[in-house]
């Protein structure tokens, strides 16, 4: 039991964490003099390293790289994706650069490799007499703003990083390192794994997803899915197709498309249906006013009964079609309609009104066929037709 606690804490004390720290500012707000300073405070390991602007420094359990960016702000971005956490040092005496810094801040802060991420404000040079507190810098860069807007950790402390203080006036930079790499840890991981994603190159992202798709199961092309027969003579034409044919995405979009000028189209063949039911609805209305006077002039009309029987039927079957399509108002159906839709309220009706118009139909009928015949054949048939 001892052993393993005694193994985990010499792993813990042996394994340091390595952090990143960009310590950016305007040109001579003190940041190789605040870098320096710490060092020297901190009495701390000095690790080597071949890089110019920076330094690496053991600090506690970590690993620390301060990159000092050289060559101005343009080169600053570059640093962006390799950060665990920001120093941002700002010369507090200099109002005239003030405007700028804010500018800048601002800028460091919205960057997408930045935001996230702790940030240590130095309002540096507190020394001088005409220095901003730190609670006038906060509000002279809207800092609570920026720090929201970017969902970034933040601490400001009041700062002198000159070698003619004594130590115990650099406690405040020490604080500020300190709570700095707490943040880190607590969220190392994290922020690990972003500075992995963040700091590959556009090309090998690429060239990453690339491999990534490579990996992946390729579905089956129509050669490997279709045997060789049933390919047969189409395959020219199939090629044509291939080629022509967009990538699958597009495909999709594609199928919604179609789906989509598919749907009003179905809507338009319902509507053409509900049209025609109503038409024959319509047509057959008028045809039963019609008829119902003049079937008994002709005999050949026989037939027209039946169909208006039909579409009788056909109105009582879907009443609901009559009453979802209403008739403009101040037309003269209406009222031809409504006498109708009274017609048609049951099927006994309607077959009454069938027996009925046949009878009268036939009645009359056979009255023209009589009064023909005893035309033809005169007085003598003419008392045979009355008997
Ligand atoms: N009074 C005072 N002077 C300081 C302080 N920090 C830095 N300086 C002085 O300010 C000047 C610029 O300091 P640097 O550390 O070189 O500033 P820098 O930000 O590295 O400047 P660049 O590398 O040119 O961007 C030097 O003369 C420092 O001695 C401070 O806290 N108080
Ligand atoms: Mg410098």
């Amino acid at each position: 039991m001892c052993h393993v606690l005694l193994k985990e804490a010499r792993q813990c004390v042996c394994t340091s964490e390595r952090v990143t720290l960009l310590v950016l500012g305007l040109e001579g707000a003190g940041k190789t003099s605040l870098v320096r300073e710490i060092q020297r405070v901190l009495s701390c390991e000095v690790l080597p390293t071949t890089k110019p602007n920076q330094t690496e420094l053991r600090v506690d359990r970590f690993e620390v790289s301060f990159i000092n960016p050289e060559g101005g702000q343009r080169t600053w971005k570059n640093h962006y994706g390799k950060a665990h956490g920001i120093i941002f040092v700002l010369d507090s005496s200099n109002m005239a650069q003030m405007d700028e810094v804010k500018k800048t801040f601002a800028r460091v802060l919205g960057h997408p490799k930045i935001s996230g991420k702790p940030l240590l404000l130095l309002a540096n040079k507190q020394d001088k007499l005409d220095a901003l507190l730190p609670s006038e810098i906060i509000e002279y860069l809207s800092l609570e703003k920026l720090v929201n807007e970017s969902k970034s950790l933040c601490r400001i402390e009041p700062s002198s990083a000159t070698k003619r203080l004594p130590r115990t006036q650099c406690r405040t930079i020490i604080q500020g390192l300190h709570w700095l790499l707490r943040i880190i840890a607590v969220n190392y991981g994290a922020l690990s794994d972003r500075i992995q994603k963040d700091s590959l190159e556009p090309q090998q992202l690429s060239e990453r997803e690339v491999s990534r798709k490579a990996r992946r199961p390729r579905s089956k092309t129509r050669e490997e899915r279709e045997p060789p027969a049933k390919r047969g003579n189409s395959q020219e034409q199939n090629a044509k197709i291939e080629e022509s044919k967009p990538p699958k995405s597009s495909q999709n979009i594609l199928s919604q498309k179609e789906e989509r000028t598919m749907a009003p189209k179905k809507k338009k063949r319902k509507v053409n249906l509900k049209m025609k039911k109503k038409g024959s609805v319509q047509s057959s209305s008028t045809l039963a006013e019609d008829v119902k006077g003049k079937m008994a002039a002709s005999g050949s009309k026989c037939g027209a009964i039946g169909g208006l029987i039909q579409n009788n039927k056909v109105a009582q079957e879907n009443p609901r079609i009559r009453e979802t399509s209403p008739t403009p108002a101040g037309q003269s159906t209406k009222k031809k309609n409504k006498t109708l839709k009274n017609k048609i309220k049951s099927k006994e009706q309607a077959e009454t009104q069938r027996n009925e118009n046949l009878s009268s139909t036939f009645d009359l009928y056979r009255r023209a066929m009589l009064a023909l015949k005893m035309q033809q054949e005169g007085p003598k048939t003419h008392s045979i037709s009355i008997s």
